[in-house]
């Protein structure tokens, strides 16, 4: 039968050339424990035996051929903890971990199989009853390696520890200072998966270490079936942290983990500081069916737990197995075991396996399950890489590139400044003077920007004066148009019981355009256009006179008594010809009834005679006019524009009525063209003047 690999069985020497980068394949050692006491009463017999120092034969029981693994080191039960120690090659791992590598040293096999004997020794034989050193496992006499390796290093080394179970997949911590309570574990980019809030403790010597070792052994959960009185239920991690300053005295990296607390942390990042360097030793162990250890209740529970994560476990070390498949989803978080070693086993960690098996042929089928997985095991491979300072030595090849790029930089830089140099030397002037008046107009711009704004927003509201100016404008033409109408409306002979409507004096415009002129119910229409006529003609004007002008004149004079205040003063024809006396000095007039001075009325024209309208009619109403423009003016009314003396302010001039009619048409158009251009455009300044201004000359 052929045998590879090497006769001392270490593991390590392949990474002696150089771990670094290339592919290195995790190291497997088989340990088969010797018959125990239980099994050798049973008479039960050995199903495997040796052949030479890497090579285990399996002969299955009655008859057939051997079945032969191949492992880096294999080792019978007559070898010593001493012996698996040296054959192990954990001193080359420890060599591994003080040069920055992350290591893993982790047992695997069947419940019962010596995993926990080769990692600590037998279990303690009472309370505070120490291993004997002869029977210390790998983990004891790996600390005392270390512990003695770092004094004579030369260089400071702080040495961190930390302890954890995964129970029923959760993570315990098995160092905590109070009752241990259930952790996360995360992933992040740079720490890989880790878990949080782990209490890391630093310690100083051997003894320290092994009493951290101690409390957790002590805390772990353990019972006793068939197979093994001291079953561990739990799949275990401790973890060294070592921090050490290089022989160069750069500080080296280690890969992202667990930050200690304390001091450690504040002289992180300092210069001189060493890198973490870690060390995981674990111990999972898989466990048969219920019946073969008559397991029930929790262990069962226990035992489905430890399974399903060693499944896990196989699953991703089947996965690993394929190169194509490497590069794709590992499933690492199908459990907290496969998360935690996710690095020794697919990352750049180195990792060493101590696959453990019981002799006895009634164990055969879980030992070759075992030796199937460690075959498995041994040909996956990882890319140990020890973290690098930023200062550490680039390989050749980046050096190259690197230099290379900072040349490249160079260049670009010197032709960029030469041509500067050319473009300020050609036109060096014309830049100055175009960046020069850049500026300037940049600055005339914004000034210019602002003083149109200024404008605008002064424009806008000048638009809005005159709009409001218009508005009460056109309000002014309406009552003067009004008046002007009623007061036309006076010199008509009256026509019988009803007054003429105001649209037979009015040439434009017609009745029908005119605001109502009195709103009360019972007001009069016109008999023509259906318009209703002035409050004063309102048979009932005695009722709602005081609605419009108030209840009392300021003289004194009863409203209803009172004249409509566009009469003309002495002018006797002017008075409207009442249809009958009601008394002296009193006029009536439809419905309602005014009173005039008594004189007038010997100069009314006799009653009910058309007359046609004359000159005088039109001198009369520019009376009225007046009468209306001095006694009732609108508050908000414009000035007029200046006139030539002793003349009315409406109708400047020796205006008449057409002129004043003129007026108001050219009132109208103003305001409509006013209106219109307020729609338009904005107002100008000249839109603030008063609009008596903008009228012509009457
Ligand atoms: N190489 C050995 N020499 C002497 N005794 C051993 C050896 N290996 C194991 N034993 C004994 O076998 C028994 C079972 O070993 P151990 O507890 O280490 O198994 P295990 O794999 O850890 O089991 P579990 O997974 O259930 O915890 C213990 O009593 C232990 O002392």
């Amino acid at each position: 039968m052929e045998e590879r690999g090497s006769p001392d069985g270490d593991p390590a020497r392949s990474l002696e050339q150089g771990p670094e980068g290339p592919e290195t394949p995790i190291q497997v050692v088989l340990r088969v424990r010797p018959m125990s006491a239980a099994e050798l009463r049973r008479g039960e017999q050995s199903a495997v035996h040796c052949s030479g120092t890497r090579t285990l034969q399996v002969s299955p029981p009655g008859g057939g051929p051997d079945v032969a693994f191949r492992f880096g080191a294999v080792l019978d039960g007559a070898r010593t903890q001493e012996d698996v120690f040296r054959a192990s090659g954990v001193r080359r791992l420890g060599e591994l971990a003080l040069r920055g590598f992350s290591c893993t040293v982790f047992t695997f096999g069947q419940t019962g199989s010596g995993k926990t004997y080769t990692l600590t020794g037998p279990p303690p034989q009472g309370e505070g009853v120490p291993v004997p050193p002869s029977l210390a496992g790998i983990m004891q006499r790996t600390f005392a390696w270390l512990l003695d390796r770092v004094q004579h290093l030369g260089a400071p080394v702080t040495l961190h520890a930390s302890y954890l179970e995964i129970y029923n997949e959760q993570v315990l911590d098995l160092l905590s200072l109070g009752s241990p309570r259930p952790l996360p574990v995360r992933w992040n980019k740079t720490r890989g998966f880790y878990v949080e809030q782990l209490r890391v403790v630093e310690f100083g010597s051997l003894g320290a270490l092994m009493e951290l070792l101690q409390m957790g052994l002590s805390r772990r959960r353990s019972s006793a079936h068939t197979l093994n009185q001291a079953s561990s239920r739990s799949h275990a991690l401790l973890t060294l942290h070592i921090r050490r300053q290089t022989d160069d005295g750069v500080e080296t990296k280690s890969r992202p983990s667990p930050d200690p607390p304390g001091p450690a942390d504040a002289s992180r990042g300092s210069r001189g500081t060493p890198g973490w360097r870690e060390a995981v030793l674990c111990g999972p162990g898989w466990q048969r069916e219920g019946g073969a250890t008559g397991s029930r209740g929790e262990l069962m529970l226990e035992a489905n737990s430890i399974n399903r994560s060693l499944l896990a476990l196989g699953h991703c070390i089947s996965l690993l197995l394929d190169p194509r498949r490497k590069q794709s989803h590992i499933p690492f978080r199908d459990s907290k075991l496969t998360k935690l070693l996710a690095d020794s086993l697919g990352g750049r960690g180195v990792t060493l396996m101590v696959a453990c098996v019981s002799p006895s042929a009634q164990c055969l089928p879980e030992t070759l399950s075992t030796l199937r997985y460690a075959s498995r095991a041994q040909r996956v491979t990882t890319r140990p890489q020890a973290p690098k300072s930023p200062t550490a030595k680039q390989p050749p090849r980046l050096e190259t590139e690197i230099l290379q790029l900072q040349a490249e930089n160079r260049l670009l830089r010197s032709q960029l400044s030469q041509m500067d140099l050319k473009a300020s030397g050609f036109s060096g002037t014309r830049v100055a003077w175009a960046q020069q008046n850049l500026y300037g107009m940049l600055q005339e711009f914004m000034l210019e920007n602002e003083r149109l704004r200024k404008e605008k927003s002064q424009l806008q509201s000048s638009r809005d004066l005159a709009r409001d100016e218009q508005r009460v404008l056109a309000q002014q033409v309406h009552e003067l148009e009004r008046r002007l109408l009623s007061a036309c409306y006076l010199h008509q002979p009256p026509l019988g019981p009803a007054p003429p409507c105001p649209c037979a004096m009015a040439p434009a415009p017609s009745c029908h355009a005119l605001p109502p002129l009195c709103s009360c119910p019972c007001c009069h229409l016109c008999p023509l256009c259906r318009a209703p006529l002035a409050h004063w003609a309102c048979p009932r004007r005695e009722l709602h006179l005081p609605q419009v002008f108030g209840p009392k004149a300021p003289d004194g004079v009863p409203l209803s008594a009172r004249p409509p205040p566009w009469v003309p003063p002495l002018q006797p024809w002017l008075c409207p010809v009442p249809p009958r006396e009601v008394g002296p000095g009193l006029g009536h007039w439809g419905g309602g009834s005014w009173r005039r001075p008594g004189h007038l009325k010997a100069h009314l024209p006799p009653p009910n005679s058309p007359r046609p309208r004359s000159h005088s009619d039109w001198t009369e109403t520019r009376v009225l006019a007046e009468i209306l423009t001095e006694e009732e003016v609108v508050p908000s009314a414009p000035p007029l524009p200046p006139g030539p003396p002793n003349t009315s302010p409406v109708l400047r001039g020796g205006a008449t009525v057409p002129n004043l009619a003129r007026r108001l048409e050219a009132l109208r158009d103003q305001i409509g063209s006013s209106l219109r251009r307020g729609r338009s455009q904005p107002a100008t300044h000249e839109s603030k003047r008063s609009p008596s201004r903008v009228l012509p000359p009457c």
